[in-house]
């Protein structure tokens, strides 16, 4: 099971990913109450050893700003959110990082990833990084197929029940491991990733 924790901000709470065995950490680069600057990713990035990818989270920025804060941080990865089109994808192929786009389960029900040229699929709540978990269920029969991760509420009290529902490839949180909005806590980190881990 692939785990990713997004929307860090201190050398603290990454530490904390790192050592509990995430697999990506997440950097919020676009407006929200987790936003910080692409200098500041890259020094928490600095700090990620070569095999935890790093990611920087964007909104619907233009090619050219994600491009520019991107490289500034020095991330593995950029992660879409706003539903951009298969041409936003192929604008980025060049910077030669890892493509993450993520949608609502609505639009991901069935797809493949892949399907708009991204190397992993996200498919999370209609209001990304809020917390607000969704019905698993919508997917039914018909879930994504390749590398997707599920996310969109989660948090270690729910995490195990949810891969089991929606047998997700990987899942990806960040309100659940908060205290408050914005304000990790390491405790709930570690704890989120082991009981993913077990899950899977
Ligand atoms: O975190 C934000 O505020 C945010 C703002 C705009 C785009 C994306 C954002 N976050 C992405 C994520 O944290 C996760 O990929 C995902 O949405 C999980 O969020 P949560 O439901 O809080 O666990």
């Amino acid at each position: 099971m692939f785990v990713k924790i997004c929307g860090l901000s201190t050398a603290q709470d990454v530490a904390a990913a790192i050592a509990a065995g995430a697999d990506a950490i997440g950097f919020v680069l676009t407006e929200s109450p987790r936003r910080i600057e692409p200098a500041a990713a890259r020094r928490l990035a600095e700090q990620v050893p070569a095999g935890v990818l790093t990611v920087a989270v964007f909104g619907r920025e233009p090619s050219a700003e994600v491009r520019r804060a991107a490289t500034a941080a020095g991330v593995g990865a950029v992660q879409l959110h706003g539903d951009h089109p298969p041409a936003a994808f192929a604008e980025l192929r060049d910077l030669g990082l890892r493509l993450v786009r993520a949608t609502s389960a609505a639009a991901g029900a069935g797809a493949a990833c892949g399907d708009f040229g991204e190397d992993l699929l996200i498919l999370d709540s209609p209001v990304p990084g809020s917390g607000e978990p969704w019905d698993w269920s919508e997917l039914g029969a018909n879930p994504p197929s390749g590398s997707w991760m599920l996310a969109g509420g989660l948090s270690p009290a729910n995490v195990a029940e949810a891969i089991a529902a929606a047998r997700p490839w990987g899942v990806d949180v960040s309100s659940g491991v908060e205290v408050r909005r914005g304000v990790k806590d390491p405790a709930l980190i570690t704890e989120f990733v082991q009981r993913a881990k077990a899950a899977g």
